[in-house]
């Protein structure tokens, strides 16, 4: 206790000294008051701090702090959220995450997956807050849209890839781009060079997007291995987008244009010059086919279906709407593919008795195939013929279509284990429009968010048994025979109305991908490269992923 200084004038014996000295004594008395209320205000502060963390004491899930709730926790742990999530949820199947202005819910239980994907799906839209996040980037294509808008994209975008044309299109689109990686594979292995097989699965999925979704050949995908504006744009956007969700300021530095957000602003601005001059230029082609007469020369490319949409009286497509249009597609289907191909290929490395079992699986399904078809498989003269190497590669990518890839039950396998761990959209966030109940008894608020997490899901021992962090493409089969599981467990496509719309098509690309690489190739990673995921909407790896590859006949 700080005694009060009044008691010490009584022993003063001039007037005036004890005036000067009482104006100093009570300039000092103000100032050890203001400390000793300074003392008391931080004491009662920290006193308040203290209980307020001590009645958290058993709560599972981060623990917050007064007005930025667990803010401070997620942003230490960004780098590594995904993780930090699993380690929470594993103990927990719904988690609690209050964030300054809104308040977020993670969930890993399949029964509130189901409620909020499914069963009370209207309660639960892409919201609010992800579309300010999103917008940018997405417009108002279908990963962006909600109610009526999504409804008709759906609807549309459901009926196109649906057709045989587009799927027959895609195929011949996979495999010559496949057999172009695979070449330049084998002569990465020729050289004994170091490749990034991550850089390249990026570029081989762009290609395939842009020719898919545009009907253009970018060529990114060449020995040259060219810079691509739109390539960099596009990744830079996804990183600063994904940023937002956790930034609070992300709206300040919008509005000044400094950091991340000015980088946005470039970015963007490269997205669009690109994605509008594809529209432009698949436009003009369709108008001079139709000009000519020449209907079946157009091509059965997404956006040249949407280009001829457009011209329906009914529909209301503008090039803004149809640049949304087509930048969701390639969102959705050049990040995705290209980061399972890169587990993939990383699963295959440190699993080499898996690698084995899908070699083998390739070896005999090339020997069936090729009597199928009655051909004579090219006899290679060794690994250092390399001319015999690439024309049995060549011959072996012609045996693989639609159909004949379905016969790959290990290699399916595989593929969805990879994705059970390493699912190319590790979380999910839903906006929730009316406060509810989650089976699991979560009670969650209109204007949060609830988010499913499929990294978290495929680790948790209560969805797949004590196993589950393990790579294990055999759990798959029950009696020899692949068994699917319910995709609200196994959530890498999301599940309900809106499931991926692109799981066929991904997977064909993918099998086929992944058919030719494992049938020719071994991939060993380059000594201390380090394998992490980066933080972004999409489950890619921070520093690429470094290989020497050595052929195998
Ligand atoms: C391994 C590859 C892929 C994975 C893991 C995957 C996963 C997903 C997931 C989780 C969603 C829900 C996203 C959300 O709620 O925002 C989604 C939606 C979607 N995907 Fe895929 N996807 C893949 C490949 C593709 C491909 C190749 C395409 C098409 C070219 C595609 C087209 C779509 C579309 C259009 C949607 C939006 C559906 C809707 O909102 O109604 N996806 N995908």
């Amino acid at each position: 206790m700080i005694p009060s200084l009044s008691c010490y004038k009584v022993f003063l014996p001039s007037l005036h000294f004890h005036k000067f000295i009482s104006s100093k004594m009570g300039l000092a008395e103000m100032n050890i008051t203001n400390l000793s209320m300074g003392v008391t205000v931080v004491g009662v502060l920290v006193s308040w701090l203290y209980i307020y963390r001590w009645r958290q004491r058993n709560k599972i899930g981060p623990k917050t702090w007064p007005f930025v709730g667990a803010a401070t926790e997620q942003l230490l742990n960004y780098d590594n959220m995904h993780d930090w999530l699993v380690s929470y949820l594993s103990k927990s199947k719904t988690v609690e995450v209050p964030m300054p202005l809104t308040h977020y819910t993670y969930t890993a239980d399949p029964a509130n997956v189901e409620h909020v994907l499914k069963t009370n799906f209207p309660n639960y839209p892409k919201g609010e807050s992800y579309r300010n996040y999103m917008e940018v980037l997405l417009g108002d294509g279908i990963f962006n849209a909600d109610g009526e808008m999504w409804r008709t994209q759906r609807k549309t975008a459901s009926f196109e890839f649906a057709s045989k044309n587009l799927r027959d299109f895609s195929t011949v689109v996979f495999r010559d781009d496949a057999l172009k990686l695979a070449l330049i594979i084998s002569r990465t292995a020729q050289y004994e060079q170091s490749l990034d097989m991550q850089d390249v699965l990026m570029r081989m999925t762009l290609d395939s997007i842009c020719k898919v979704g545009f009907g253009v050949e970018i060529g990114t995908l060449s020995l040259q291995m060219p810079d691509n504006p739109f390539a960099s744009a596009f990744d830079t956007a996804n990183i600063v987008v994904t940023l937002r969700f956790i930034d609070p300021l992300w709206r300040i530095k919008r509005f000044l244009r400094i950091g991340s957000e000015a980088l946005l602003n470039q970015s963007i601005q490269t997205i669009d010059q690109f994605t509008y001059s594809m529209i432009h230029k698949r436009k003009t082609e369709i108008k001079q086919a139709k000009a000519s007469g020449k209907q079946s020369q157009i091509k059965p490319d997404i956006l040249s279906r949407f280009v001829e949409l457009r011209e329906d009286p009914e529909s209301k497509l503008s090039d803004k709407n149809l640049r949304d249009i087509v930048l969701n597609f390639v969102i959705a289907g050049r990040d995705t593919t290209a980061a399972t191909l890169s587990w993939f290929v990383y699963m295959m490395i440190i699993h080499p008795h898996v690698a084995t079992k899908v070699y083998d699986e390739l070896c005999k399904f090339e020997a069936e195939r090729a009597r199928e078809e009655g051909v004579a498989l090219f006899h290679v003269g060794g690994l250092e013929d390399i001319h015999g190497f690439n024309k049995r590669v060549e011959q072996f990518s012609q045996l693989l279509n639609y159909d004949s890839l379905g016969r790959l039950p290990y290699l399916y396998a595989t593929i969805t284990e990879t994705l059970r761990l390493y699912p190319a959209v590790p979380q999910d966030p839903k906006g929730i429009l009316e406060d509810d109940v989650l089976p699991d008894g979560t009670i969650v608020k209109k204007g949060g968010m609830v988010t499913y997490v499929p990294y978290s899901m495929g680790r948790m021992e209560y969805i797949w048994g004590p196993d589950a962090q393990e790579f294990k493409p055999e759990r798959w089969f029950k009696d020899g025979a692949f068994q699917h599981v319910s995709p609200f467990k196994f959530t890498a496509f999301q599940a309900g109305p809106r499931i991926c719309l692109g799981k066929d098509s991904a997977y064909l690309q993918m099998k086929m991908t992944t058919a030719i690489l494992c049938r020719f190739f071994n991939f060993h990673l380059v000594p201390g490269h380090p394998v992490k995921y980066r933080m972004m909407a999409i489950l890619s790896m921070a520093h690429g992923l470094k290989v020497t590859i050595s052929r195998r006949i």
